[in-house]
């Protein structure tokens, strides 16, 4: 468990008491190693996706969405937490997660679930139907693009719905003014933003580098 900004000795402690990931996560996390032009560091973390399949499965989650998948292996955790009858439509910028993660989503017994949504994510996003609403919502971008991503995303949320949104510690480095960099500072804004809205209610969780749970009312 990879928690920079924790003391590496808790770190260590709480993966010797967690799940570890199965032989499919393992797999796929080192397809998308082996994969040329899937930048080191962007798929989410073993913890990260215990998380997403545990948080989907706790709220017992039909209609789910993700922002965006690239390796196919937080979309796997999703999927897996969803009621057999349940769909997660992802938006992706690139067919990169359907050739990279199809055959291990396939394995899982999961692929009927998934939907892609290839295309410009900000002009796809919009097209995204208003019923069913939202049971889990899943934000895993670039920190400039949260804020947007959110707002669109909110509305569709049913109300006790969730949103994750990851990457919002930005490593540890949103608390370190001193080290902060343009996308540090466009995640703090949105920390804020989203803080303060009234519409939700929220919990930033030191899970990977950084996961807001977000709960609209
Ligand atoms: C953080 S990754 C999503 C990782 C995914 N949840 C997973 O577990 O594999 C998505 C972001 O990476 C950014 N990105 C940077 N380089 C990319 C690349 N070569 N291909 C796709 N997305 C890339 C995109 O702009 C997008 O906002």
């Amino acid at each position: 468990m990879s928690v920079p900004y924790l003391d590496p000795a808790v770190g260590q402690y709480m993966r010797a008491h967690s799940s570890e990931p199965d032989d499919l996560l393992e797999a796929l996390a080192a397809r998308a190693r082996e994969t040329p032009g899937i930048p080191a560091g962007l798929q989410i973390s073993a913890d990260q996706g215990r998380f997403l399949t545990m948080i989907t499965q706790a709220a017992r989650a039909r209609t789910a969405v993700e922002v965006s998948p690239l390796t196919g292996y937080s979309t796997l955790c999703l999927a897996r937490g969803l009621s057999a009858r349940g769909r997660l439509t992802c938006f992706a910028d690139s067919r990169e997660p359907a050739t990279l993660a199809q055959p291990y989503w396939e394995q899982a017994g999961v692929a009927g679930r998934i939907v892609l949504r290839i295309g410009p994510i900000a002009e796809r996003l919009p097209d995204l139907p208003f019923v069913p609403a939202v049971d889990v919502a899943f934000v895993n971008a670039d920190a400039a693009d949260c804020d947007l991503f959110y707002t669109i995303l909110l509305p569709h949320l049913a109300s006790g719905g969730l949103m994750l949104v990851a990457g919002t510690l930005r490593d540890g480095r949103i608390a370190r003014p001193a080290g902060r960099d343009e996308a540090t500072r466009a995640m703090d804004e949105f920390n804020e933003s989203v803080a303060a809205d009234d519409r939700v209610g929220v919990i930033m969780l030191a899970v990977g580098g950084g996961l807001t749970m977000i709960r609209k009312h």
